[in-house]
């Protein structure tokens, strides 16, 4: 078993590669014995949490998820403490393997109520037993009537006492990280000061980490059941580890400030187009560039003329005309409102390297022209990297932001496909999807980065890196880290503005 510190590289598998393997291992085990491994190993960790726990409850659904608490009911009792179990499955429509466990929990003399003992306490323990990898999206025909589970799952959430979610907070998909229709907390739920724990069993799944299910499952434990030679090919891998600083890794000591690539930055739309100045979100991002180790950065900005100095002497302004194409990668929409439409044709056909954000995207989801051109780049062999939030995401893929949240995976990889290129998908679990690649997601972040003109830092960083000679999956996955642990090693007494950010990146 270990405990996840979202530090490290993991391999990711979906509820389909888990059935794989559960299938896989299950046929050279003796019956039972899967199950047993995962009561077990449930029991261990939750003696481990709550040492001095008078009671654990177990609420148990009726598949085998239900039937890995009632596993570890079994164990626990065993082990002396005061377990009461609440399983409102029936012996003769269990599940085989829950029906073992169930005649395992009798015989061991489990007490069976039908909801919490009374007086529970922040010492005590209760186990989330009731949906696993079996949830249905639509509860048309449950076997345990929807408000009878709900309302087990609001007393654990509830509870003053330790949680522990089985295999994955009950209700959450195990793909996307979107709960079911009727399975989030509701605020009350969600304010709980309950302690939260989640042990995924046999594989990690690609919903504990995007989406709604960092917030769900809280911290995050791994047991591989012994069966990790059972595994299948990965479904997506989650980004870890310090990725070396691109320009102290890789470059000679003969170095000078062109051998670490030139960066242009192209936006910031001017006051008197619309009477919205937006410069300050290409500042943004020449400064994530210049700290990223770009070793030049222009800013060609769209004011007309108006600004007459860079706010830092080490960026050089220029106009977008006068910038050298076959030497530059371009960081191309950050604050470039409408006046980005102009010069877009210009930069897609012409940019040796592209990272394309904010309003270039709205302007490429709005003119089949462009999008025409950006698909065009990767046909002429020009690396690009769209970094959208859910919104503009779902612009460019002309549907709605909901229905982009409802799989982020599956809209990233999406995007990715239709015009060739990488995508940085925003969001709680950033994803990185490139065509022919396994798709990332990026542990590192926090709420703090939910403040103006992040994105165009990150989309600056990235720009860095494939300046820096990293191919544009690499450059957008190391980018997307170290933009998020930026924030994750913020000061707890400053509040993390979007330029002191680009600051502290490295
Ligand atoms: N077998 C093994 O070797 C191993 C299995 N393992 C464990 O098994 C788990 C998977 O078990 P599973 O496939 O039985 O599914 P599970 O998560 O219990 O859910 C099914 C139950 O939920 C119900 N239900 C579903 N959706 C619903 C909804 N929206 N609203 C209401 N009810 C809903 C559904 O109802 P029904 O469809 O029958 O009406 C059924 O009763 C896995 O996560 C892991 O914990 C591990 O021990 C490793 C070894
Ligand atoms: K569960």
């Amino acid at each position: 078993m270990e405990r996840i510190n979202f530090d490290q590289a993991q391999a990711l598998h979906s509820v389909a590669a888990t059935r794989a393997m559960e299938a896989a291992a299950a046929s050279s085990l003796p019956a039972h014995a899967l199950m047993q491994r995962a009561g077990a190993a449930c029991a261990r960790l939750a003696l481990a949490l709550a040492p001095h726990a008078r009671h654990v409850w177990i609420a148990c659904g009726s598949g085998n998820n239900g039937g890995d608490g009632l596993e570890a009911a079994a164990w626990l009792h065993q082990a002396g403490k005061n377990v009461s179990v609440t399983w409102p499955g029936a012996p003769e429509t269990a599940p085989p393997d829950a029906h073992a466990a169930w005649q395992r929990a009798v015989a061991a003399g489990v007490v069976f109520a039908p909801g919490p003992p009374p007086g529970l306490g922040p010492h005590d323990l209760c186990i989330d037993a009731l949906l696993g990898i079996g949830l249905r999206s639509q509860a048309d025909a449950p076997r345990m009537p929807p408000t009878a589970l709900h309302a087990l799952l609001r007393q654990l959430r509830t509870s003053p006492a330790t949680l522990l979610a089985v295999d994955l907070p009950s209700g959450l998909d195990a793909d996307t990280g979107q709960y079911a229709a009727g399975f989030a907390p509701d605020a009350e739920e969600a304010a709980a000061s309950t302690a939260r724990h989640t042990l995924s069993l046999l594989t990690l799944k690609p919903g504990l980490f995007t989406a709604q299910g960092r917030d769900a499952c809280a911290s995050l434990w791994h047991d591989d059941l012994q069966c990790g030679a059972f595994a299948p090919a990965a479904t997506a891998e989650l980004s870890g580890g310090r990725q070396p600083d691109a320009r102290k890794a890789r470059a000679p000591h003969d170095s000078h400030k062109g051998s670490f690539g030139d960066v242009a930055v192209i936006g910031g739309e001017g006051l008197q187009a619309r009477g919205m100045g937006m410069t300050g979100a290409a500042w943004l991002a020449a400064s994530a560039a210049l700290h990223g180790g770009a070793g030049r950065v222009m800013v060609a900005l769209l004011d007309d003329g108006q600004t007459l100095a860079p706010p830092w002497p080490e960026l050089m302004l220029r106009r977008v005309d006068a910038l050298d194409w076959p030497q530059v990668t371009a960081v191309c929409g950050c604050g470039g409102g409408e006046a980005v439409r102009a010069v877009l044709p210009t930069v897609l056909a012409q940019a040796a390297r592209l990272v394309l954000d904010a309003d270039g995207l709205n302007a490429v989801a709005s003119d089949n022209a462009l999008a025409a051109a950006l698909r065009q780049r990767a046909h002429a062999g020009l690396p690009t990297v769209l970094t959208p939030h859910p919104l503009e995401a779902a612009r460019l893929l002309q549907c709605t932001a909901a229905q982009v949240q409802a799989d982020r995976l599956a809209a990233a990889q999406a995007l990715a496909e239709r015009y060739a290129c990488s995508v940085v998908l925003k969001g709680s679990g950033s994803i990185i999807a490139t065509p022919g690649q396994l798709p990332r997601i990026n542990p590192t972040g926090n709420a703090r980065l939910a403040t103006a003109g992040t994105g165009d830092v990150l989309a600056g960083l990235i720009g860095a890196r494939l300046a820096q000679g990293l191919a544009p999956h690499a450059a957008a996955c190391s980018a997307v880290l170290a933009h998020g642990a930026a924030a994750d090693h913020w000061p707890d007494d400053r509040s993390l503005t979007a330029s002191a950010l680009a600051a502290f990146l490295q």
